[in-house]
């Protein structure tokens, strides 16, 4: 296994005015597993081609180890890819698809048997060995096609969307196995993907990327609870944290509805944010307590809010309760069955360290969590 170090690497593709990857730079450890993250069109694709060497570099540089990659053929780099497309060979049996690359080696054949066979248990291929890939669903040939990678000895593990393509339950259960996997055997892996739960699921760090751009490379617990700027903070969490403009008073961030008018107080420190007229202010769902009016009293110095009840949903294992409060609309997660009525009145409580504070102008984090 080895590093992989990304510096300043763009890509404009020919013939395209815009950088498709805009000098994203990575530290990825010895046996780390890493989920480039982001919408369609976002950049992770060929930031994974970069690295791969299907893709030519525009600028910057690309290490595996202490070794400078760029030049190098893909075939000359030691790095193992699952393809968004499969890329299996048809007249090949998937057994032998799996040990294609061992094939080629110099591995005895009971070693590559055994590994195939210790690959294929793990996926749950067993039954698909002898089958030709045209004979299987998309979701078995995605399987092959992570099994061919994960079989290898490689420097780097390269996964694309690895199971986009697998039912709920089946995924839930790979994912497990295969973190286990590549956790024991030390795999430094970058995987893409647009799904948030495979993101925090696989990975040790995630980096968020959003038009070319990294916006945070951090620990899932990074981008929930300290998130980098705006973009960070709706983009990760569902339902996506709560948004809001406020403007800095003495004492209290006054919180606007969409047309500027005052909606709610939260109290801070007189002074906390001297210097700034206004702010964004986002809280997480999952953070805001709700109580019965006259019950609230017990927040200590949680900023306490009335609101009323627009909408609750029992979702079999939380609620999403929609409060309004002015002219805001604000999303809470409870994990019990939350009783209020639609129409009810409701006190909310918002500990002071679940108030993320960000730059009205540039979306930078400013505050994570108000003075107490
Ligand atoms: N071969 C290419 N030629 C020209 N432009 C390309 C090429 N491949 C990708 N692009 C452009 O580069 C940008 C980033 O694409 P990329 O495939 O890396 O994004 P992505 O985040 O992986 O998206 P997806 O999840 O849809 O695969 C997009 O605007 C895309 O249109």
């Amino acid at each position: 296994m080895s590093t992989l170090t990304l510096t300043d690497v763009s890509k404009v593709y020919p013939g395209s005015s815009e950088r498709s990857v805009d000098d994203v730079s990575m530290a990825i450890k010895d046996g780390e597993i890493i989920a480039l993250l982001g919408s369609s069109g976002c950049g992770k694709t060929s930031t994974l081609r970069m690295v791969a060497g299907f893709e030519s570099v525009t600028s910057g540089t690309i290490r595996i180890g202490d070794t400078v990659i760029n030049r190098l053929k893909p075939s000359e780099r030691n790095v193992a890819m699952a393809f968004e497309g499969y890329a299996l060979y048809p007249p090949l049996k998937v057994r032998d698809n799996i040990a294609f690359s061992l094939l080629r080696g110099r591995t005895a054949k009971a070693e590559i048997d055994r590994r195939v066979k210790a690959v294929s248990d793990m996926l749950e291929l067993g039954p698909m060995l002898e089958k030709f890939p045209p004979n299987l669903s998309g979701g078995q040939q995605q399987r092959v096609s992570l099994a061919r990678a994960l079989v290898r000895d490689a420097s780097a593990y390269l996964l694309d969307e690895p199971m986009s393509q697998l039912e709920p339950q089946l995924r839930a259960l790979l994912r497990a196995r295969i973190k286990d996997h590549m956790t024991l055997h030390r795999m430094t892996t970058v995987i893409v993907t647009h799904d948030q739960t495979e993101a925090i699921a696989l990975s040790d760090r995630v980096a968020v990327m959003d038009k070319g751009l990294l916006q945070q490379f951090g620990t899932p617990e990074d981008l929930r609870e300290r998130p980098a700027n705006l973009f960070v903070a709706s983009f990760i969490g569902e339902p996506p944290m709560n948004l809001y403009t406020a403007e800095v008073g003495g004492g209290e961030l006054v919180v606007l509805d969409e047309r500027g008018t005052p909606a709610f107080r939260i109290p801070c420190q007189p002074g906390e944010f001297a210097g700034r007229r206004r702010l964004s202010i986002g809280i997480r769902p999952h953070r805001v307590h709700l109580g019965a009016p006259g019950n609230g009293a017990a927040g200590g110095s949680d900023a306490l809010i009335p609101g009323e009840v627009l909408s609750n949903h029992w979702l079999g294992d939380h609620s999403h309760a929609g409060i309004g409060i002015g002219g805001c609309f604000l999303i809470a997660v409870a994990d019990r069955h939350v009783e209020a009525g639609v129409g009810s009145q409701v006190v909310l409580r918002i500990p002071r360290d679940a108030i993320h504070i960000f730059d009205d102008e540039t979306g930078l984090a400013v505050a994570h969590g108000l003075s107490a």
